[in-house]
């Protein structure tokens, strides 16, 4: 069997914006990132269908959406989309297992095993309660169990975080983490966060004016010194796949990634042999050229200077190699001038323990 996957190649002209967007959505989670007026909406809806677009063809698992050479245009009933959006729109009359319920009902095919979503969600305990007793965590948890107990093709998830504190937002993250991993559905998910983006996506795709700017597995991405920047310059940062080997009785964890051993602090419910995936921001990142000895940063990895790309006026971006993974780290021209870096050349990059945040470590994977 074909892995499900969605796969959009569209064209739309309004007055004064032209959208020309082709990429494929694995299965995973494919965010889709772009500042305001990129056309982020008018993608979602399109695959939605709640908008026919004038050129091109949308297609989920196997299915013909839309194609204007045919004149194929799927009505959003029929999609098997699963819709997530920043509100959670819940029926308020009916309990939590209605509303889970009424999802499946709708779709009109086998449905989801509803205990399997609910363990998976960890909603069980909410079961006989009504939207007005949940959290807006919880709210949104229901929302995307009943979206995923409607048996979709695919998962369409509109900025399913925005409307939430921090707190709820962290309490949420480790559920999207294993509907990603176990759901085995593509997830079209639109993000401005550029955070939640890193932790959370498989696959990238980066809008900017109507067009797809850079598209591609997740780890690349945002290790590539040229696309990097446009999820913000503060944000750029790589991501490592880990596991977690031993946790040490000072409160450190071992971790082996691509490069060597990591050291980071402990965090509850990371027990040997998980697989993580770090986000290392690159300004957390320092570069020497020998071995640093007698520093208070504990990992030091031996990397290789791939290429560099200028970061505004006075920065750059070099990224490293790193075993078969990627790094990236930023630092001053001058420093660059300095160390007179240039591809090929092996360096050491330094990674103070504790400057890579809770909220920078999430379970499973890369891509
Ligand atoms: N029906 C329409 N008629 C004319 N222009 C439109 C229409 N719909 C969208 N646009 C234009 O298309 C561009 C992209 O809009 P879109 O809503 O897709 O962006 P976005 O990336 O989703 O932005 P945001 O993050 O703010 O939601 C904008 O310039 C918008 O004004």
């Amino acid at each position: 069997m074909m892995p499900a996957k969605l796969s959009v190649a569209i064209r739309h002209q309004f007055p004064g914006f032209t959208l020309d967007a082709a990429f494929d959505a694995p299965a995973g989670l494919t965010a889709l990132f772009g500042q305001s007026g990129s056309g982020k909406t008018t993608i979602v809806n399109a695959v939605a269908g709640l908008m026919r677009p004038q050129q091109g063809r949308i297609e989920a698992d196997g299915l013909i959406l839309s194609d204007s050479r045919s004149g194929r245009f799927l009505p959003p009933h029929r999609r098997g989309v699963g819709y997530v959006f920043q509100e959670a729109r819940l029926f308020p009359h009916l309990t939590v297992r209605q509303n889970l319920l009424y999802g499946r009902w709708f779709s009109g095919r086998d449905g989801a095993d509803l205990s399997r979503i609910v363990d998976l969600l960890g909603i069980g305990h909410l079961l006989k309660r009504r939207p007005a007793a949940l959290s807006g965590g919880e709210r949104q948890r229901v929302a995307i169990g009943r979206a995923i107990l409607s048996n979709p093709r695919f998962l369409l998830m509109d900025e399913p975080l925005a409307a939430l504190d921090d707190s709820r937002k962290a309490e949420i993250l480790p559920y999207l983490e294993r509907l990603r991993d176990e759901a085995g559905l593509p997830i079209l998910y639109v993000s401005h966060s550029a955070p939640e983006v890193a932790r959370l996506a498989t696959t990238i795709v980066l809008i900017g004016d109507g067009r797809v700017v850079a598209a591609g597995p997740a780890a690349r991405i945002l290790s590539d010194p040229a696309t990097a920047p446009a999820l913000g310059v503060a944000e750029a940062g790589a991501i490592l796949p880990a596991r977690v080997e031993a946790l040490e009785p000072d409160g450190l964890m071992r971790l082996t990634c691509a490069a060597g051993p990591v050291w980071l602090s402990a965090q509850e419910g990371l027990v040997p042999g998980t697989s993580l995936r770090l986000r290392i921001l690159a300004r957390d990142v320092m570069l020497a050229r020998h071995r640093p000895e007698q520093v208070s940063a504990l990992n030091i990895l031996p990397v290789t200077v791939r290429d560099m790309a200028p970061d505004g006026d006075s920065g750059m971006l070099v990224r490293l190699d790193a075993g078969a993974e990627a790094l990236l780290a930023r630092i001053t021209r001058r420093s660059v001038q300095g160390l007179d870096l240039q591809p090929g050349q092996p360096v050491f990059a330094v990674l103070k323990a504790v400057s890579v945040a809770p909220g920078s470590v999430g379970k499973g994977s890369v891509s």
